[in-house]
């Protein structure tokens, strides 16, 4: 039973990076996937792209033929996909790969109301595959409380619209500690607490407008998300391999492959479950990893690669000894080494 993950996530939230880190990640801890690019604008992927959209449609062709202007044409890519589905399940059965990352557009419209994105999917869905929605958001958006409230209803609008397992994901929080202080603890933020707390730097922030009906408007927004009590983040620094692991396993177990490919086989749900619950436990305090003490943890991780580098090369070199071969040069790194887009 084929598993995937669709990237989502608005325009520069690191939809891109995160396929490549993850690939890598993946390869590191011997897991087959492959990358689909369904983005009929991105035509340079730092990841090796297993099937392109482009070679179906890109955005070129359509602007030039259909005198649409870039949002249209992705709109109208994603349409001309959904209306050529054998080509992507052909793809998809040539590929054979049982995990698959689908690079998705960064038009917000995909995820919150047109269809296509969510048609083709569901497509998918009937073929088998069993799907989870990651939704990116840059953790910048965490420095004004407009854009924060913002990214949480694009994310419960994705949530409601995709209708699939979902994880939300505060990306590039290895950058937040280089911004001005929050207000707030980094959990407040990434477990959508009572967004009122929020309302006096919100109103703050907007001073012209500022007003009873904009109160009333804020307060109906906060409630509203409070209501529905869908959204939360996880938190991401893509080249930092624990964080990756535990989004990783947060996946794994939204989409069902924490429990094996098919019912009962290999270990029980309890047994799996367990393992989970004893790994999780290694999970720090994000506000003490990403803000208080970021330095710190920063050295320590680097001299624990340091030292988990050196006992796979030291491994490496005794067990070629033992084969009586010649002597290895240095292991490969599993590390991830994401390249970096000047934007
Ligand atoms: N520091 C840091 N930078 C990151 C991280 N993830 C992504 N970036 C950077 O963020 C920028 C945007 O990343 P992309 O992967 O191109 O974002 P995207 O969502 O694919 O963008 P579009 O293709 O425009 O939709 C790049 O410069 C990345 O290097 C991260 O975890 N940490």
């Amino acid at each position: 039973m084929p598993f995937g993950q669709l990237v989502l996530g608005s325009p520069g939230s690191g939809k891109s990076t995160y396929c490549d880190g993850m690939h890598q990640f993946m390869g590191a801890i011997g897991r087959q996937c492959s990358v689909v690019n369904l983005d009929p604008a991105n035509d340079h992927t730092n990841y090796p792209c297993a099937l392109d959209i482009r070679d179906l449609v890109t955005l070129e062709e359509i602007m030039y033929d259909d005198r649409l202007g870039p949002n249209g044409g992705i709109l109208y890519a994603l349409e001309e996909l959904e209306n050529n589905m054998e080509w992507l399940e052909k793809g998809l059965k040539e590929l054979g790969e049982d995990y698959i990352l689908f690079d998705c557009p960064g038009q917000v419209e995909l995820y919150t109301h047109h269809n296509s994105l969510r048609n083709i999917f569901y497509r998918l869905q009937k073929l088998g595959f069993r799907l989870v929605a990651v939704h990116l958001s840059d953790c910048f958006c965490l420095t004004q409380p407009s854009l924060y409230i913002s990214n949480i209803l694009l994310a419960l609008r994705a949530m409601l619209q995709m209708d699939l397992p979902h994880v939300n994901i505060l990306t590039k929080i290895d950058r937040i500690a280089d911004y001005d202080p929050l207000p707030f603890n980094l959990d407040y933020y990434a477990e959508v607490q009572d967004l009122r707390y929020l309302m006096p730097s919100l109103e703050a922030e907007t001073p012209a407008i500022r007003s009873g009906k904009f109160s009333k408007l804020n307060e109906a927004i906060a409630g509203l998300v409070e209501n529905f009590g869908l959204v939360s983040f996880e938190v991401l620094a893509v080249e930092n391999k624990k964080s990756m692991m535990h989004i990783l396993r947060i996946i794994d177990r939204a989409g069902g492959y924490a429990f094996g490919s098919t019912e009962g086989a290999n270990d029980t749900v309890w047994q799996v479950a367990m393992r989970n619950e004893t790994s999780l436990m290694d999970v720090k305090d994000i506000q003490e990893r990403w803000i208080d003490n970021k330095a710190e943890y920063d050295e320590l991780e680097r001299k624990e690669e340091e030292e988990q580098e050196k006992l796979r090369e030291e491994q490496a070199r005794a067990a070629a000894e033992a084969d009586g071969l010649p002597p290895l040069g240095p292991a490969s790194s599993s590390g991830i080494r994401v390249e970096r887009k000047k934007k």
